[in-house]
């Protein structure tokens, strides 16, 4: 540990200060969102999972003192028994002050204890009342932390007021548990409490929370299994599905073949999405009952839910046609559901086995899903752009070591332009809107600051973990940079925050692309807009980079990833995409990169970069400094638009050019120059001399993979082509920029004739309605 803040930690803190300060900071969290002034918190936001013994008695032998605590240990094996003496606040984790029977203080903090996972996705990003975070541990509350970890982190105490930021740098401890496994709130009458006496007997200044109530003394009847029943579904019905669980549990721990019980069970284990459990249950009930048909279309739906959409197909088709039969009007509904997921399995089959999509019907869907209410930033519809479709890999690539890059996807055979590789949905996904916009965590080790979304993003992964073990696994295998240690068989199923945190900063990818800025700044999204959001897709992490010479290509709808071969792939070659901009300068792309772990890229573009002569560098480097300080602002300023500034812009441009003679399709610098030159030839209305400008953009556009730039550039040249009164040449251009949107989204057309400018045109009528009405008044259509 750093000698400095060692010699800072030495003198605990006193009783009385802790609580006075922790008083002090609550008062202030009370302030701020009361006034919603913004606030930074400033932890080390990293779990500590070493050598965890998730089994231990809580005896008294094993119980370790506040006192006794050492710094920055995790104390394995052994419990500290507390409770609780102040009031909650939720940011990132759940803090609050404790005291031990000896009466001595410190703060904890409880990651991953609010299980978001069960509040819905548009209440997550709210900022919990104190009130309410102090509803989860009540004052009074006892608890046993199991494997107390006894962190370094530094203060909290920092604002942003309307006068500026005030930041207090101070070093500090608190207790901190990652695992809501490892503690446990002891009910007042456990015998490990007999013979504690507490410095101070706290009056308990509410019940305690459910699991203890269902414990009380006045509970001490015996319960029946339908008794579980009604508990479980009260619990059910107010969205809390993993005490639903609890509850159905203990009923059939009474009688194990409930059928009711068992697809109750089920039914709250899907909306969990413990798909394998849901179908445990939904067996096992059918096996007693085979005409239970909600237990029946919850096996389809746990069959779906593990991708098994074939034996989905025919339980669901069997259940349909048993239904089809029956003259019951009470089963109208499920009847309907039934019909509804059989198509959805049938079409979920279809594209993870042959890689057909319905593009239009997937825009539709996220047009629709994308919709937020403007009051207050939430999703109209449910869950927001997640979508409802599934997976797809092709059989010609592999995951291979590469030279220097770990492992990457690697073409097994040749591999033609155009082929959908694969298709991956976000194992999770966090958008602007979805966080709440008043923290900010500062990792003070590492020294970075993790984004609001990304902390976001490691605690929604770490609660889906918690909930399905199984998946760990996919998850710890990503990449988690260089001095990330191997996981111990028996930690493969932990929750390691620390290492989700590192797997996100190498793999994430932002969540809403730049193309659909049409859709979502139209209806002024700024959340959206301002934070482009976070999501760690799977199976897409393992695409190596490269700033040029790609040959593959991703476009995120919603929270599918779908992927294109962009030139043809020869038989054992990497695939690689861009994880930043080839537009932006070196450096740019360097500090980018390197916040992927990529130090040194060996891509054609940066070999070209670092290889040049330090005069043309620094000449490259004063034509773009007069062009943005000088020739931009006088272009963009005058009223009166001086005809002379297109020959200063013309004299860069090819002095850039003429920088890269030799490599003309590594000469980035000018394209946004010559877009420049385009607006200002429209501006002294020389349409013509625009044309072969825009063409030389679109051709560039075309042979580096600049996509995005190509229908809109494509666009562009009809129109002035129309202005000019050449409407074959516009019809012909308006072709080419039609197609250039829709097949980046649906892929190669491969049909000729009109057949193809009919799916077109649906597509553009979503993505561009103003283009397509444009074109309609321009009569291109
Ligand atoms: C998203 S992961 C890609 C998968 C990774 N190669 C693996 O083994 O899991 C990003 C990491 O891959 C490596 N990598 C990817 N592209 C690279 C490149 N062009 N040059 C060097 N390393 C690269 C770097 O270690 C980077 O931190």
């Amino acid at each position: 540990m750093d000698e400095f803040i060692t010699s800072l930690l030495k003198k605990r803190k006193t009783r009385q200060l802790l609580i006075a300060e922790y008083e002090k900071w609550v008062n202030n969290v009370r302030r701020m969102h009361s006034k919603k002034l913004k606030h930074l918190i400033t932890t080390n936001n990293f779990g500590y999972r070493q050598n965890f013994q998730n089994v231990i008695d809580l005896e008294l032998n094993s119980r370790i003192s506040i006192a006794n605590l050492e710094v920055d240990k995790v104390h394995t094996g052994k419990f500290l028994l507390c409770q609780v003496i102040s009031k909650c606040i939720k940011m990132n984790s759940l803090y609050t002050l404790v005291e031990d029977p000896e009466g001595d203080v410190e703060r904890i903090a409880l990651y991953n204890w609010v299980e978001q996972s069960f509040i819905p996705v548009k209440d997550r990003k709210k900022v919990l009342s104190i009130n309410d975070a102090s509803k989860f541990l009540p004052i009074g509350t006892k608890l046993a932390i199991k494997n107390p970890y006894y962190q370094i982190f530094s203060s909290f105490d920092s604002i942003i007021s309307s006068d500026g930021p005030t930041l207090y740098i101070d070093f500090d401890t608190i207790i901190r548990s990652d695992n809501p496994n490892d503690i446990i709130i002891i009910d007042q009458d456990n015998e490990l409490l007999n013979n504690i006496k507490w410095f101070k007997n706290l009056k308990l200044e509410e019940k305690k929370v459910n699991v203890v109530n269902k414990e009380s003394a006045d509970d001490k009847k015996v319960l029946s299994a339908d008794d579980f029943r009604q508990s479980g579904n009260k619990y059910f019905v107010s969205n809390d599905f993993s005490a639903a669980v609890d509850e159905y549990s203990s009923g059939i721990k009474l009688e194990p073949h409930n059928v009711t019980l068992l697809a109750n069970r089920a039914e709250a284990y899907l909306r969990l999405n413990q798909f394998n459990k849901a179908l445990n249950d939904v067996v096992i009930a059918l096996k007693h009952e085979p005409d239970h048909l909600k237990a029946a279309f919850r096996k389809g739906k746990a069959l779906c839910g593990l991708k098994r959409y074939q034996e989905a197909i025919i339980t669901l088709r069997d259940l349909d046609l048993r239904m089809q039969i029956s003259t019951d009007d009470s089963i109208a509904s499920i009847k309907k559901s039934t019909e509804i997921l059989l198509k959805n399995a049938e079409m979920w089959d279809s594209e993870s086995r042959h890689g057909i999509y319905d593009y239009t019907k997937i825009i539709n869907e996220f047009c629709e899903k994308i919709e937020i209410n403007q009051g207050n930033d939430d999703w109209i519809c449910g869950t927001g752009p997640r979508l409802a479709h599934a997976d797809f890999l092709i059989d010609d690539i592999e995951i291979h070591p590469a030279k220097k890059r770990g492992r990457s996807w690697v073409a097994k055979r040749d591999i033609p332009e155009g082929t959908l590789l694969m298709v991956s949905k976000a194992f999770e996904i966090v958008y602007g809107n979805e966080v709440p916009l008043s923290y900010k965590s500062i990792d003070f080790t590492s020294k970075t600051s993790n984004t609001a979304t990304h902390s976001e993003l490691a605690t929604r992964i770490a609660q889906k973990l918690l909930a399905e073990p199984d998946l760990c696994q996919e998850v710890y295998e990503l990449y988690a940079g260089p001095d990330m240690e191997i996981l111990s068989e028996d930690l493969s199923c932990s929750v390691d925050v620390r290492r989700i945190e590192k797997i996100i900063k190498y793999n994430y990818f932002e969540a809403l692309e730049q193309q659909w800025n049409d859709i979502w700044s139209a209806k002024e999204n700024s959340r959206l807009t301002k934070d482009r959001g976070a999501g760690l897709w799977i199976l897409p992490s393992y695409f190596s980079h490269s700033c040029v010479d790609v040959n593959a290509e991703r476009l995120i709808i919603g929270d599918m990833m779908f992927i294109r071969s962009c030139r043809p792939i020869s038989s054992g070659s990497e695939l690689t995409f861009n994880y930043c901009s080839p537009m932006g300068s070196y450096e740019e792309r360097s500090y980018a990169l390197r916040l992927f772990g990529i130090n040194n890229c060996s891509c054609r573009l940066c070999n070209l970069d670092r290889s040049e002569s330090k005069k043309t560098k620094l000449r490259q480097a004063s034509i773009l400094e007069t062009y943005v300080n000088s020739l931009e602002p006088r272009m963009k300023l005058s009223s009166n638009f001086n005809p002379s500034l297109i020959k200063e812009l013309i004299k860069l441009i090819n002095e850039l050019k003429e920088l890269r003679r030799e490599h003309p399709d590594l000469e980035f610098q000018s394209f946004e120059l010559k877009s420049d030159l385009v607006a200002a030839y429209v501006r002294t209305g020389n349409i013509k001399r625009s044309l072969p400008i825009l063409k030389e953009i679109y051709n560039f556009a075309k042979t580096t993979q600049l996509s995005q730039f190509t229908s809109d550039t494509a666009y562009k040249i009809a129109s002035h082509y129309a202005i000019l009164g050449q409407m074959k040449e516009a019809k012909e251009w308006w072709d080419v920029a039609l197609k250039e949107l829709a097949e980046h989204i649906s892929g190669k057309f491969n049909e000729g004739g009109t057949e193809w400018r009919n799916k077109a045109l649906q597509l553009a009528e979503k993505l561009s309605p103003k283009i397509v009405s444009d074109a309609k008044n321009k009569r291109f259509l």
